[in-house]
């Protein structure tokens, strides 16, 4: 499968985009937030009022000793108390509601994930899929919680401040404010640096789960090929290059953390040398300049924490981008778009069907397939490997789109049913069943809208699934997959079979397993498959003479075209025919 390079890093949205998308994930969160915000005007109100009970204190103490200053110091008790709690809340709250968005931003972009059509799978492996929702997503959380509460609390301190500066002595403040269009302009300029390498972290971390996703759910092959220090290494190459790009991100900030520090104290002390100046020339009195700088000081620190929040920001645009790309792409076959039938018969028409697979858009997988299946007839396709036989049972539940040509079900083009409607329709028992790690009896009920256990039980019945369930201790409770009992292939397609039984679809897709069980479980899975078929169009992918030869009709593909059709018979007079070449080969097992 040829890969299109996924998570290359190149930022799609502009900066003013991504913050816009990102405020829209808040809005839903407004109470929350006015009230986080109402605590975050009370407690910074709080830290800028202190240092005028300071000014008052250091003048009285000067003037008419230590009376004034008890007084003082209750009134400071007060408003640090008052500025605590608001502080908490405010923090509480923020984080909450930062929470609160990334929890639906997770579920939004899983469900996005999961609504898109079977090509997008192809292109994208699961292990980058996995790392946009878990740490795309958390470096999200951090911006929209903490970080939006820390900005505007540094805001709220710094314009205040500004305020309050300016209030006391406009000259002074010139002279601070002199500080401020060199670091904003530092500022652009690495964020700009920091959110281009951030994506390079968040690409090469994406990259190396990949690899970690793809052999761990592969481990018996690496185990069994004895790769498990290739792996490991290849690994360590994916972190190695995230640890790289991460090493130039935080050289970044370092950096811009040390030019911000020297500048904010570079300039209080440039102030304490002016102010004093002042103050010995009588134009303010000390307590002016002891608030002062503790203003300067609040300033400065809002300021630096501003800017180094800048810097995060940037990072999260980089992690926003990845996260409203999937946001934002629509499915090429929605779920839901599209009429539905009252009834089906189940007649199948294809009219020359070309379809070329969307990872591999040079190569015609099927061509030209004109084929009609009657309502109750058994269809066995058979073909040699490669041949497209899978790829035509494919397209019959639109997991693809034909590019030419058209499909109907009793006279009404796929395109204009629902799929989720046609998908429930009909029903497939393929070569290798996925079970899920949940109960055997929520396995036969998935994609049924019962979970009555006497249907769930009647449906096992029937697919020979029954007494093998109630010989596991827990019976129709079972655990299966990863934290339960692993089940032998022909156990899978009998409870496969149950689960396609209980649906009751009035279509079938049957891939016959190539891998021989034993004689009694393949008579138990044979016997259960043609109870299932009864009355049911059924395409069969079949892979045994014997399937071949109870179907109504044999359809045989070549290389993606249709080269015969006819009955079993029919095909073997035909000398030098495919169909008869694959049982000479004994390509077919008997
Ligand atoms: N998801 C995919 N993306 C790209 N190409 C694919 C994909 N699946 C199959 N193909 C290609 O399409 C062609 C037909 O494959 P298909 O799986 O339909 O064959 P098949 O007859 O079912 O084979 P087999 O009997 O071995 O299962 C092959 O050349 C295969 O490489």
């Amino acid at each position: 499968m040829s890969q299109e390079p996924q998570g290359e890093t190149t930022t799609r949205l502009t900066l003013r985009e991504a913050y816009q998308r990102m405020f829209a994930l808040a809005r839903p969160e407004w109470r929350i937030l006015v009230s986080a915000t109402l605590f975050l005007i009370v407690g910074s109100g709080m830290g800028l009022l202190y240092p005028q009970v300071i000014r008052g204190m250091v003048d009285d103490a000067l003037a008419s000793g230590l009376t004034a200053v008890n007084r003082a110091v209750l009134i400071l008790a007060v408003i640090f108390m008052v500025q605590a709690i608001a502080v908490g809340l405010r923090h509480y709250l923020f984080t909450i509601a930062g929470y609160r968005i990334v929890t639906k931003l997770q579920s939004d972009t899983y469900r996005r994930i999961v609504s898109q059509e079977v090509g997008f799978f192809d292109k994208r492996r699961t292990g980058e899929l996995m790392s946009r929702l878990a740490s795309d997503t958390t470096v999200l959380q951090n911006t929209v919680s903490v970080n939006i509460s820390m900005a505007l609390r540094g805001l709220a301190s710094a314009i205040g401040g500004i305020a309050l500066l300016a209030w006391t002595s406009p000259r002074l403040t010139l002279i601070m404010l002199l500080a401020v269009p060199p670091v904003s302009i530092g500022g652009v300029w690495i964020g700009r640096k920091i959110r281009f390498l951030s994506k390079a972290v968040q690409d090469a971390l994406a990259k190396a789960g990949e690899v970690a996703e793809e052999t761990l759910s592969g481990i018996r092959t690496v185990r069994a090929f004895g790769r498990e220090a290739t792996e490991a290494e290849r690994y360590e190459q994916g972190v190695h290059r995230a640890y790289v790009a991460m090493r130039r991100r935080t050289g970044s900030m370092a950096l811009f953390h040390g030019v911000l520090s020297f500048a904010a104290y570079g300039i209080t002390a440039l102030m304490l040398w002016y102010g004093a100046r002042m103050v010995d020339a009588g134009d303010i009195t000390v307590g002016e300049l002891t608030s002062f700088l503790l203003y300067t000081l609040i300033v400065a620190v809002s300021l630096a924490s501003l800017a180094s929040l800048w810097a995060d920001f940037m990072r999260a645009t980089g992690s926003a981008d990845r996260i409203f790309e999937i946001l934002d792409r629509e499915p090429e076959i929605p779920l839901t778009d599209g009429t539905t039938l009252e009834r089906v018969d189940g007649h199948i028409r294809l009219e020359q069907v070309t379809f070329r697979y969307p990872t591999r858009p040079d190569v015609s997988a099927l061509r030209q397939i004109t084929l009609e299946i009657r309502p109750g007839e058994i269809v066995a396709l058979v073909g040699p490997s490669g041949s497209g036989k899978s790829t035509l049972a494919a397209l019959l539940p639109r997991f693809y789109d034909a590019q030419e040509g058209r499909i109907y079900l009793d006279g009404h083009n796929l395109t204009t049913l629902s799929p989720t409607w046609l998908r429930g329709r009909i029903g497939s028992v393929p070569q290798e069943p996925i079970l899920f790690s949940r109960s055997i009896a929520e396995n036969i009920a998935y994609g049924s809208e019962t979970d009555d256990p006497a249907a769930i039980e009647a449906a096992a019945r029937v697919a020979n699934a029954h007494d093998f369930i109630l010989h596991f201790p827990e019976g129709y409770q079972t655990e299966v997959g990863e934290r339960g009992v692993r089940l032998s292939g022909g156990q899978k397609q009998r409870i496969a079979i149950a689960r396609a039984v209980l649906k009751d679809p009035e279509i079938l897709i049957l891939d016959e397993a190539t891998s021989a069980l034993d004689a009694e479980s393949e008579f138990l899975v044979k016997q259960a498959l043609e109870r299932l078929m009864k009355g049911r169009t059924t395409l069969i992918i079949a892979h045994r003479l014997s399937t071949v030869r109870d179907a109504d009709r044999v359809v045989v593909l070549d290389g993606g075209r249709l080269a015969e059709m006819g009955s079993h018979e029919a095909l073997m007079m035909r000398p030098n025919g495919v169909y008869r070449k694959l049982v000479e080969r004994q390509f077919l097992a008997s």
